[in-house]
């Protein structure tokens, strides 16, 4: 297959080493300096150091405006952006007669699009044409680019998007699952990283390990609740893009999500946090479209609010925590 990854932080960057070896794959980055430093050392030492580029992983900085006409000399391509760079590409691809599948995890932020929109929402407003779907599951960059074992899920509401991610990326180290329910997919990848943040938080408060069982159950529930109020399936929330992914995040100490939470329990402000962390950590940016959206929805999501109210600055770590603790007793419901 001749696949374009579009966009080369660490998990663009891991996913391309990973396909090379079975597929003609080509690396594009919208920064012209960046490219050619990946060409001369075959690393990139920026975003995903010490793993060697193999020789057949072509890299390309061709304009942005171009990449509408390039995509139709490949069989598939992968848009491996932040959120924040979604709309922006599905926009440019809109007329790919290719199937086009996205990386990032996440609600549009806020701060970007005031309906906070998953990706195949922001597909139907801007790219209601293109073959779409989102590949996800529990995945940190650094071990799919050793070609350590793991297993991912491709989603798409389309079974030829589904059949061009499996055929792409499934190989000896990655499995590849094939999943129609591409909200629940989505969902789970989003909401994992706010309670991803709210696990390193409260690790880092030493909390335990009963309060952070008790924080990923829970969080499993609210995540839960939100998905199946937006239609999607609730047995979604048990596989690799629901609990697979969010049992990685909460307790893997590579996951940037999970290391705001932990620095901001040491007392660092936010913006220390994201200075501190080179890459981006979608949680931060959806925190607040998941609990406005769940708001609109009548779901209550009480981790994913004082997250927010952390990231705020309206309550402290041990605040955030008090106000979990002080609920009224309820019945365990799932
Ligand atoms: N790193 C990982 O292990 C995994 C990451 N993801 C998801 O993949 C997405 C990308 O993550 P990473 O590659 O780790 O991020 P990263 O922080 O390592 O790299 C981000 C890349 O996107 C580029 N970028 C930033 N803003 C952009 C914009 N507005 N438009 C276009 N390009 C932009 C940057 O130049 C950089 O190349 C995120 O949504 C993340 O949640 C999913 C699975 C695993
Ligand atoms: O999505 C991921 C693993 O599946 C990566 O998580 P972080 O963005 O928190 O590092």
């Amino acid at each position: 297959m001749k696949l374009l990854v579009l966009g080369a932080g660490a998990w663009g960057t891991a996913l391309a080493v990973s396909a090379s070896a079975r597929h003609e794959v080509r690396l594009w980055l919208r920064d012209a300096q960046q490219a050619q430093a990946l060409r001369a050392q075959r690393e990139n030492s920026r975003y995903l150091p010490g793993v060697v580029l193999p020789a057949g992983l072509a890299v390309s900085d061709a304009p942005f405006d171009e990449l509408a006409s390039r995509v139709e000399a490949h069989d598939l391509a992968i848009v491996a952006t932040p959120m924040a760079g979604l709309r922006p590409m599905l926009r440019q691809l809109a007329q790919a007669t290719v199937p086009v599948a996205w990386l990032c995890k996440g609600f549009e932020s806020a701060a970007d699009h005031p309906d906070g929109l998953l990706g195949h929402e922001i597909q139907a407003e801007v790219a209601p044409q293109l073959k779409g779907g989102a590949l996800s599951g529990p995945s940190f960059a650094q071990e799919v680019a050793r070609g350590l074992p793991a297993a991912l899920v491709a989603a798409s509401a389309d079974a030829q998007v589904r059949e061009a991610l499996v055929q792409a990326f499934h190989g000896p180290a990655l499995r590849v699952y094939a999943n129609d329910d591409l909200v629940g997919v989505e969902v789970g990848g989003a909401v994992k990283n706010v309670l991803a943040i709210a696990t390193g938080l409260c690790d880092g408060l030493g909390l335990g390990l009963n309060a952070r069982a008790a924080l990923i159950t829970r969080g499993l529930s609210e995540m839960s609740r939100l998905g199946v109020a937006l239609g999607a399936r609730a047995d979604t929330f048990t596989g690799l893009s629901g609990l697979g992914d969010l049992v990685l995040t909460a307790t893997g100490d590579l996951s940037r999500n999970r290391r705001v939470g932990l620095l901001l329990a040491q007392g660092q402000t936010l913006e220390q946090v994201l200075q501190s962390l080179g890459h981006v950590a979608e949680g931060v940016y959806c925190a607040r479209a998941v609990v406005q959206r769940a708001a609109r929805l009548g779901v209550e999501m009480p981790i994913s609010a004082a997250v927010v109210a952390l990231l705020d600055g309206v309550l402290t770590p041990p605040e955030a925590v008090a106000a979990l603790m002080g609920r009224l007793p309820r019945a365990e419901t799932p």
